[in-house]
């Protein structure tokens, strides 16, 4: 049997769950994908073997960003930042308030671990509205680093995300209907 693709991959260990964390959410459960070998293996390796340019650091969003974010910059050897819901981060710090699919919230980030000018790579499970990569897009330009790209392990269908984020290099490594 030929190998699977990691869209295939993905597909084959991605759990949904109707209604969750509210009425009328298809919730899309990329940790499925994450508790797999293989299927973490095949992702982490997509975006890591990915021509993004220079990669200084990979942002990895809370939480489900952390840990590919985690894998691939250890695979690619650079550093690893964690932008962080609000009040979880210490010392100086950039927020910015966003709405996503089902809510709205803050993110964070400390400006000072990375110098101006470093070329980071924003990682997530999951492009919805793109409130939430928006927001992160904002964070790192307001700490004057340079977006080589954005991953995403699913991307879901018709609900803007991709309009969101216009003018950045988006990698997704599946999609699914957002209903
Ligand atoms: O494109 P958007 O509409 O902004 O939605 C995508 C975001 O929603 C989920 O995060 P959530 O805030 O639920 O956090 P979690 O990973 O901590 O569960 C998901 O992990 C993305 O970060
Ligand atoms: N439908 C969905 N499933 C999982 N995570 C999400 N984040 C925003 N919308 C989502």
């Amino acid at each position: 049997m030929p190998a699977q693709t990691t869209a295939e991959l993905i597909d084959a260990h991605l759990i949904t769950v109707q209604d969750f964390p509210s009425e009328g959410i298809l919730f899309r459960d990329v940790t499925s994908v994450y508790a797999n070998g293989e299927a973490f293996a095949s992702v982490v390796d997509a975006f890591a073997s990915h021509d993004w340019g220079t990669v200084d650091a990979v942002l990895g969003i809370e939480a489900r960003g952390f840990g590919i974010a985690a894998a691939m910059a250890y695979a690619r050897n650079v550093g690893m930042v964690s932008v962080r819901k609000a009040g979880k981060l210490p010392g100086e710090l950039l927020s910015e308030d966003y709405a996503l699919e089902y809510g709205t919230a803050t993110l964070e980030v400390q400006p000072n671990v990375l110098p101006r000018g470093s070329r980071v790579v924003i990682l997530d499970d999951l492009l919805a509205t793109g409130g939430t990569l928006a927001a992160v897009v904002k964070l790192a330009e307001r700490a004057g680093w340079i977006v080589a790209g954005i991953g995403v392990v699913i991307a879901l269908d018709d609900l803007g995300g991709r309009a969101a984020l216009a003018g950045h290099d988006i990698l997704e490594l599946s999609s699914y209907p957002a209903s």
